[in-house]
């Protein structure tokens, strides 16, 4: 089923003394009934508590949170018929895998027999079949995230919510175990709002990507325009493997000129469209990535280039790019203006 959240704000009053956190401003999002979205951002953006809210497990002060045609606003957690899953799987360790599946299947009292069958169909979908007898200690990390899955899985709920589920696991595991829950999303056809810092698992995993920075959405869209048309200066920075570079343009230093690290190319010193003298070369895989001083800018200027092309460090270089890789925010409040 759908999740569709209007106008939810919260925020923390601190303890006596300490000033209150706005952790989301007014915030609206939707996950079509089979959609898979991911909320990214920065830490402390608000991704957490978003997540916490529509699962129930903190109330917003304002706005409403609906689950397909229901109101679950003021519903109990246990009430709202939604799985979370979170980054370190709370198993008991003392009950077998088989029952730590079915914990809550049991407690809403199915019968043992259809309890074992969900269970099983449940383990047999994320490939642990073969451990319900072990107990949680005798399992990888890996492997107890898939109980933590499973165990939303056999619950069967309208919708799923997923809190950093693999940043505990590493790269090889994570990258699997994306395509895992990919796929089991679309072959269930249900909605999953999917919270990550990493923007790179982002762009992977979501039909569409939600941009979230000190609790505002800035931006939601699929990962290609995400990626292609940022709507603001921090998007563009927070989106793609580098950031993008910004320059000062405009006669009065009012516009910021964006272009991808992958989009610059070196010129002779004289004939690019701004100079600026190489500091450090970094080989980056395939190619090299220049870190390069230009006049003006705020930040070092990067450039992603094949080995061929890589400049002398200390030397003055050209820089140069094609007008279509031009992205342009406002200087005030960075927002895209072309
Ligand atoms: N129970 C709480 N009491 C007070 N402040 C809180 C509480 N929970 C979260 N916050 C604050 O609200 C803001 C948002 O926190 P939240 O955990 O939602 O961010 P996040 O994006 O999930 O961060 P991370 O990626 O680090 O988990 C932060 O400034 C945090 O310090």
């Amino acid at each position: 089923m759908s999740i569709v959240i209007q106008g939810v704000a919260k925020t923390f009053t601190g303890r006596r003394g300490t000033a209150p956190v706005a952790a989301l401003h007014p915030v609206d999002l939707e996950v079509a009934e089979t959609e898979l979205v991911v909320v990214v951002g920065p830490s402390g953006s608000g991704k957490s508590t978003l997540l916490r809210v529509i699962a129930g497990l903190e109330a917003p002060e304002r706005g409403t949170v609906r689950i397909g045609a229901r109101d679950v606003t003021a519903m109990p957690p246990g009430a709202r018929d939604v799985a979370l899953v979170s980054q370190e799987p709370a198993l008991f360790p003392h009950l077998r895998i088989a029952d730590n599946i079915g914990f809550g299947e049991r407690a809403r009292g199915t019968s043992r027999d259809e309890v074992r069958r969900k269970v099983t169909d449940a383990a047999d979908a994320l490939g642990i079949g073969a451990a319900l007898e072990r107990r949680p200690h005798e399992l990888s990390g890996g492997e107890r995230q898939r109980v933590a899955l499973a165990r939303a899985l056999v619950r069967e709920p309208a919708a799923f919510l997923m809190d950093e589920p693999l940043s505990a696991l590493d790269a090889e595991l994570r990258l699997r175990m994306r395509i895992e829950i990919k796929d089991l999303q679309r072959r269930l056809g249900v909605s999953l709002l999917y919270v990550t810092h990493d923007q790179h698992e982002a762009l992977a995993l979501g039909d569409r990507v939600a941009v979230l920075d000190a609790g505002h959405l800035l931006q939601i869209a699929p990962p290609r325009e995400l990626y292609e048309r940022p709507g603001s200066a921090f998007v563009a920075r927070f989106i793609g493997a580098l950031p993008m570079n910004l320059l000062p343009s405009g006669d009065a230093g009012d516009q910021v000129l964006g272009v991808r690290p992958e989009r610059v190319r070196t010129a002779p010193a004289d004939r690019g469209r701004v100079t600026g003298r190489v500091l450090t070369v970094e080989p980056a895989g395939e190619g090299c990535l220049a870190h390069i001083a230009v006049p003006g800018a705020k930040e070092r200027v990067l450039a992603r280039l094949p080995w061929p092309e890589a400049p002398e460090v200390g030397a003055e270089t050209g820089l140069d790019w094609d007008d279509g890789d031009v992205h342009r925010f406002s200087g005030a409040d960075g927002r895209r203006t072309g």
